[in-house]
Formats: structure tokens, sequence, C-alpha cells
């Protein structure tokens, strides 16, 4: 992931895991972790501890494995290079974040490209705004609480995300202009400026109130080109609201969307046939059967005071239950041969979104071409 300003970005592509690199540590699908590699450092799993060191000099994407603690087992992790979309499920949580889902298609809609110049409001934990600064030309981001909004700018500063100015403010009653003497990370001291000019031509806001926000964006927006604007609310009276403010201040093609995204695994199923549940009820009957025999049988020796049980020990075994397709038994392998298999769809019962309503709507202020420009 590059900052878009040709700057070096902790997300960057590399090949080789170097001391000082943020990495994203794999445990499993829903365990990632960051950290920042130090030859001093340990990364500590409840299956064991993993040296950086270890890790260093290993191509990214490699498997580091340790022999668990008193166990003759090998446990093991996998160093990831961090991409937006590894750091939207590693990072740590501030607030409710967008997940990839959304922030894929709302960036499409959005024609975000290198040349977009975005606004976004609120910064919240960072999570669209690492997937904006990939993309994206500059992102202008927006935060009103001050803990934040700090620990935001640590946070990009120390990825190099060069490309993003943050501002602290309550865009709903303060607007989207950035004037000299602002908290902001614009550096007017390097420019000879007084106010930036943000020309925004993509808008997103994940707020609770965008209603008071949207009428604001007029001085901010490009007049000459057409902008786009996506507020992400999760329930439905906000939209209805928006829907209500953005027709007003002149907004145009308005559509709410809503993105559910299930992911399909496909598998197979052994065929179960009514012979086989029968024989599963012959057999369990059969069992029951010699059960109670056999304890009839040990009551009695009990009873007449002879050896209990020697009855049990030589008696023969039941033969062992082959496999049972309706519970436990032998296991089979998926797909093994001997069996009948067909091919069926499972969809994973969770899914990471934070499932919200995506109201889009476009706007062009300057509908005159210039023909002979
Ligand atoms: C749900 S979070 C945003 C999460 C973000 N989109 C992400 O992917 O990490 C909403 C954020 O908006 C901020 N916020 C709420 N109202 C605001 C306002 N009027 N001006 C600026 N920020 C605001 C909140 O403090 C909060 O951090």
């Amino acid at each position: 992931m590059r900052s878009n300003q040709g700057a070096m970005s902790a997300f960057d592509y590399k090949d080789v895991i170097q001391e000082g690199d943020l990495a994203l540590v794999w445990v499993s699908r829903d365990n990632i972790k960051p950290i920042v590699v130090d030859p001093k450092a340990m990364f500590n799993t409840r299956y064991g501890s993993f040296s950086h060191s270890s890790m260093i000099g290993k191509p990214y994407g490699s498997q580091i494995a340790i022999r668990t603690k008193g166990q003759n087992r090998f446990s093991f992790i996998h160093v990831m290079q961090p991409s937006a979309e590894l750091w939207t499920l590693s990072l740590p949580h501030r607030t409710q974040i967008v997940y990839t889902p959304d922030f894929s298609y709302i960036m499409q809609r959005l024609n975000c490209n290198p040349s977009s110049r975005v606004i976004e409001a609120g910064t919240g934990s960072g999570s669209f705004s690492h997937a904006f600064a990939r993309t994206v030309g500059h992102l202008y981001s927006y935060e009103f609480h001050s803990i934040r909004y700090e620990q935001a700018l640590q946070e990009f500063k120390d990825h190099g995300l060069e490309n993003v100015t943050l501002t602290q403010r309550d865009v709903c009653s303060d607007g989207f202009l950035i004037k000299e003497g602002n908290n902001t990370s614009f550096d007017f001291a390097k420019r000879s400026i007084k106010e930036v000019n943000i020309h925004a031509n993509a808008v997103f806001l994940d707020l609770p109130a965008p209603w008071d926000a949207i009428p604001l964006l007029d001085e901010v927006i490009a007049k000459n080109e057409k902008v786009g604007v996506c507020c992400f609310s999760p329930c439905i009276e906000q939209v209805d609201k928006s829907i209500e403010i953005l027709e007003k201040c002149g907004w145009k093609n308005i559509q709410m969307v809503e993105i559910q995204g299930r992911q399909y695994e496909s598998r197979r199923q052994m065929v179960r046939t009514l012979d086989d549940a029968l024989e599963r009820l012959r057999d369990v009957k059969r069992r029951k059967e010699e059960g109670i025999e056999r304890r009839k049988k040990m009551y009695d020796a009990v009873l007449k005071d002879e050896p209990a049980g020697e009855d049990s020990i030589d008696r023969p075994q039941p033969p062992k239950t082959k496999f049972n397709p309706f519970g436990k038994g032998i296991r089979v392998k998926e797909g093994d041969e001997h069996y009948q298999w067909k091919q069926v769809t499972r969809v994973e019962p969770e899914i990471k979104s934070h499932t919200s309503f995506l109201t889009f709507a476009f706007k062009v202020v300057d509908k005159t071409r210039y023909l002979n420009e």
C-alpha cells in the first residue's frame, strides 16, 4: 500500500521482514495482531512465545513454528505484510469501524482514484482512512473527539500516511474549511496560504447526524466536476432524514444500498440412505440388548458371590460399528471414494461487516461546458 505521494509508508510492498517494520501476525482468522518488529521482543500467544528475531530476514507470509511447551507438538504463526484489508481486521478498535465489504463498494461507487480529493468524517479508528489513503490523491479526515484525534494523528504518522490531513473538528457545527490556526495536521508553515483549497470530489460521512453536516459541504466541494457523497447510517430513520436534506441541498441521483456479504463454502456431504438409517437403528437396538444381558449376568454373579465380571472380560466383544452417517463412529475423510458424496454449500454464519445503509448522492455545481478551453 502506497500513501500515494511517493513517500515510504509502513504499507509499501516489501519482500523481507526487517527490524522496525509494522507486521501483522496471523494467529488465526479472527486473531491477527499488529507488531513492530524488534529483535529484543517476543510475541506471546497461549500456545507459546515467538521471538521477533526469528522473523527478521524471512520473506513476508512466512510461517514461524515453535515447539509447544511440554508437548511434542508445534504451534505456528504467519507474519503478514500490512494491507488496508488486513489492517481493518487487526487494528485497535476505538469505535465501530467500516470493513472491507463496505469500503470497497463505497470507493468504487464514489469513483475513487489517485486524482480524488476525499472528505471523511469522522475518522474513528482510521479503518476506512487507511483504505482511502492507499487509493486516493488526498484525504481530509475530521474527528471531534480529542483523544481519538490524537491517537489517529500518531497512527497515521507512524504508518507514513502522508496524503492524509487530519483535523480536529465538529463538522456538524463548524463545517469542513481548514484555516490557519485550526487544530490540524496541515502544515501552514510550509505553504504561503491561509486556507486549504480542498475541492473535494468525494465525501464519506460516518456520523450520527450527517444531515447537520450536509449543508456545510457546499463550501468545500469541487464546483466544476461531479462530486459523490456517501452517508453510512445504521438505521432507516437516519437514511430518511439524510435524503430529505440531500434533496434540499440539490444533490441528485440519490440511492440507498445495503451490503449483505455472505461467504459460501463449497464442500461434499455424504449421501445418507434409508438403509443406512435402518441399519443404524438395528445396531442401537442390538447393543442395548447386549448391555441389558451383560448387566443381568453381573448382578446374578454378585448375588451368588461368584467372581464378578469374569464373564464380561471373556465375552466376545460386539463387532465395531462401521461408519455411522448419523453421529459418532469411524471418521471418514471427506470425499473417500468408498462412499457416495454430493456437492453442497454452507454459508458462513458470521461476517465482519458493520451492516449499515449506504446512501449515495451526486452533485455538479457548475454545469457550464467550456468548449473553447
Ligand atoms: C463510527 S466512527 C467512524 C469509524 C470510521 N469510519 C472507521 O472506519 O474507523 C464515528 C466517529 O465520528 C466521530 N464524530 C461523531 N460526530 C462527529 C462530528 N460532528 N464531527 C466530527 N467527528 C464526529 C466520533 O467521535 C467517532 O469517532
